[in-house]
C-alpha cells in the first residue's frame, strides 16, 4: 500500500474546515492536506460585503434545490452553498449569531457529552476578534473579526425602540451576550475593520499560507473515504478533468464538507442506512441509520412595509433582530425577526419594483420541528445530493412563523415604529396568514443535523465526533449538531471548528506522531 503522505486529511475549506486547518498544522511537525472542491477564493466579490448576491448560482455556489415541498405549496426551493476556499462564509450574509446557551445544553442532555453551553464558550472566544473589546462573552485576539452593524443607515432606532416599547431588553442589547432571549440589538457581523468580509478563508488560511506542512487542494472534489478494516486510511479524489486519485494519511479524516455533502461522502463510502446503500449498489462497510436524516433548516418570511422616511439603499441584508419565544410549547427562543428600515442594495437587482420607500421585517423560524433527509441521487460522486428538508411538515412551525407575523404587527404599530411605517405591503392586512407562510417561505440557507453527535442509534458521531464504529474518521462542520441553533449557524459552526482541532490534537500528542514517523 502506498505510505501515507499526511497527518490528517480536511474534506471542505467552509467554517470549520478552515479553522481545523490552522489549528491542526500550527505544529509545523504535523503534516495537513486540506481539499476544497471549489476554487480558490480570488474573485473581488466576495471580499466586498455586498457582493455575494452576485455570487448565488454562480460557480461558487453549489446551487441545490430542494424536492417538491409539500409543506410550501409543493414548491421545490433552492438553497446556496458554497464551492470556493472558504465555503459559506465566502457567499453568506455574515451574521454572527451563537445561539442561546439553551441549545447548547439540549445538545448535551442528548448525549453531546461536553458540549453544553460553559463548556462551548470558550471555543466561541478562541476565534474571536471582537471590535467592542474583551469581555466575559467575547474575545479580542482571535483571527476572526466580528463587529456591530457597520452601516449606520441600516441601524434603525425605529426598530430597536419600538422593541422596546414591546417590553423587550434594547436598543443596545447584545444577543451574544449573558442572555439570548427577549431582547433586541444590532446585528454582528463577520466583516473586518477595512470594511471587507471575512471569511473562514481570510481568517484562517491567508494568513499561515507560508506553513510549509499545511496543503491546499482546490478545485478537487473527494468522492469517498478510503476504509480498510473499519478504519479510516485517506481519500479518493475527483479532480476536475475527471481523473481519479487515491490520498492517503497516517491519523485521521476529518469531513467538514457541510450538513449537505458530508453525508452524501459517508454514504457513498458505504457508511449509511444499509437500505439505501444496497439501493445504490454501494457495498456496506458500516450501517449507520442516521446518516443524511434529521436535516433542520431555518424558513425566512420577509414581510414589507411602505416607508414614510426616504433614505439610502442599505449595503447588507440586514443590521438589527429581535429574538423571541412565541410559541408556549418551546423550551428555548424559536424566533428570531431582522429588520432593515430600507431596500438592501445587494438585492435591488433581484427584486421588483416596489415603488417607493419601504422597510423589511425578516421573521426566521429558528427552531424548526420539521425533520428532513439528505440522501444519494446516485453512486456517481458528480451528482448533487438529493435534499428534503420536510419544510412546515410540523404544524408547531406553522404556528411560529404566523405568530411571526403577529408580533411584527405589534411592533410596527409601537408609537416609535409609527414614525416611519408607511403601511402593511405584504402580506397585507387581508392575507391568509397560513397561505402566505406557506406560499412565502424560503430557506435561509442553515441547514443542520444530518450526521447528529450523540449516543442514540440514530447518531451519527460521538461527543468527540468520531463516526461510530469506523476508526479514525471525524465529522466536524453544521451536520454533527443535534439540533440547530437558535439563531444564523456560522458561529456555532466555527466554535465546532475550533472544539475539534483541540480534541484531535489531544488525541493525537506530537510525540506520538513522532513515534509513529520513527516506525
Ligand atoms: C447564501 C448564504 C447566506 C448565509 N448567511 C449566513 C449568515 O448571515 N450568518 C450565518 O451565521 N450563517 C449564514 N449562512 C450559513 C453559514 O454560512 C453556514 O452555516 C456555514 O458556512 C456552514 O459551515 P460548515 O463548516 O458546516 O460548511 P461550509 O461552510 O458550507 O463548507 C463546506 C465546504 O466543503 C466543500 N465541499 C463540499 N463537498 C466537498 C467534497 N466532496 N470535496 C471537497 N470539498 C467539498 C464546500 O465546497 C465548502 O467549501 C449562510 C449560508 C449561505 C449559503
Amino acid at each position: 500500500m502506498e505510505q501515507p503522505g499526511f497527518d490528517y486529511i480536511i474534506v471542505g475549506a467552509g467554517a470549520a474546515g478552515s479553522v481545523l486547518a490552522n489549528r491542526l498544522s500550527a505544529d509545523p511537525q504535523i503534516q495537513v492536506l486540506l481539499i476544497e472542491a471549489g476554487s480558490k477564493d480570488t474573485e473581488p466579490a466576495i471580499h466586498d460585503p455586498g457582493g455575494f448576491v452576485s455570487l448565488w448560482g454562480s460557480d461558487l455556489d453549489w446551487n441545490l434545490s430542494t424536492t417538491d415541498q409539500p409543506g410550501l405549496g409543493g414548491r421545490a426551493i433552492t438553497i446556496n452553498q458554497g464551492k470556493v476556499l472558504g465555503g459559506g462564509t465566502a457567499i453568506n450574509a455574515m451574521m454572527y449569531v451563537r445561539g442561546n446557551p439553551a441549545n447548547f445544553n439540549e445538545w448535551e442532555a442528548m448525549g453531546a457529552t461536553g458540549w453544553g453551553y460553559q463548556s462551548v464558550l470558550p471555543y466561541f472566544k478562541k476565534s474571536e476578534n471582537f471590535a467592542t473589546g474583551a469581555s466575559e462573552f467575547h474575545a479580542t485576539g482571535g483571527e476572526l473579526s466580528i463587529r456591530e452593524c457597520p452601516d449606520d443607515v441600516m441601524r434603525s432606532d425605529h426598530f430597536l425602540i419600538g422593541a422596546t416599547q414591546l417590553g423587550y431588553d434594547g436598543p443596545n442589547w447584545d444577543y451574544n451576550g449573558a442572555r439570548q432571549e427577549n431582547g433586541a440589538g444590532l446585528l454582528q457581523f463577520h466583516i473586518d475593520k477595512n470594511n471587507h468580509r471575512d471569511s473562514s478563508a481570510s481568517a484562517f488560511l491567508h494568513n499561515i499560507s507560508e506553513r510549509k506542512n499545511l496543503t491546499i487542494y482546490t478545485n478537487v472534489l473527494v468522492s469517498n473515504v478510503l476504509i480498510d478494516d473499519r478504519k479510516a486510511i485517506g481519500v479518493e479524489l475527483l479532480a476536475s478533468a475527471g481523473n481519479t486519485e487515491q490520498v492517503f494519511c497516517s491519523k485521521e479524516v476529518i469531513l467538514s464538507a457541510g450538513a449537505l455533502h458530508t453525508p452524501k461522502i459517508l454514504l457513498l463510502s458505504g457508511i449509511g442506512p444499509a437500505n439505501e446503500l444496497e439501493q445504490n449498489g454501494i457495498p456496506l462497510v458500516a450501517d449507520l441509520p442516521g446518516v443524511g436524516k434529521n436535516l433542520q433548516d431555518h424558513l425566512q418570511l420577509p414581510m414589507i412595509y411602505r416607508s414614510k422616511i426616504a433614505m439610502p439603499n442599505t449595503t447588507l441584508l440586514t443590521g438589527n433582530a429581535l429574538f423571541v419565544k412565541v410559541r408556549e410549547e418551546s423550551s428555548v427562543v424559536d424566533l428570531q425577526i431582522n429588520f432593515t428600515p430600507s431596500l438592501p442594495e445587494p438585492l435591488a437587482p433581484v427584486l421588483p419594483d416596489l415603488g417607493g420607500p419601504v422597510c423589511i421585517f425578516l421573521p426566521i423560524l429558528v427552531q424548526p420541528k420539521s425533520r428532513g433527509e439528505v440522501t444519494l441521487r446516485s453512486a456517481n460522486p458528480a451528482d448533487k445530493p438529493v435534499v428534503n428538508p420536510n419544510y412546515l411538515d410540523q404544524e408547531a412551525d406553522v404556528e411560529v412563523l404566523s405568530k411571526a407575523v403577529e408580533l411584527v404587527r405589534k411592533l410596527a404599530n409601537t408609537p416609535k415604529f409609527l414614525e416611519l411605517n408607511g403601511g402593511e405591503m405584504v402580506p397585507g392586512a387581508d392575507a391568509d396568514i397560513e397561505a402566505f407562510v406557506r406560499s412565502q417561505s424560503t430557506t435561509i440557507w442553515h441547514p443542520a443535523g444530518t450526521c447528529k453527535m450523540g449516543t442514540d442509534a440514530m447518531s451519527v458521531v460521538d461527543a468527540e465526533l468520531r463516526v461510530h464504529g469506523i476508526q479514525n474518521l471525524r465529522v466536524a462542520d453544521a451536520s454533527v449538531m443535534p439540533t440547530v441553533t437558535s439563531g444564523n449557524t456560522v458561529a456555532a459552526c466555527f466554535m465546532i471548528g475550533e472544539k475539534a482541532a483541540e480534541m484531535i490534537l489531544a488525541a493525537h500528542p506530537v510525540a506520538d506522531l513522532k513515534k509513529s514517523l520513527i516506525d
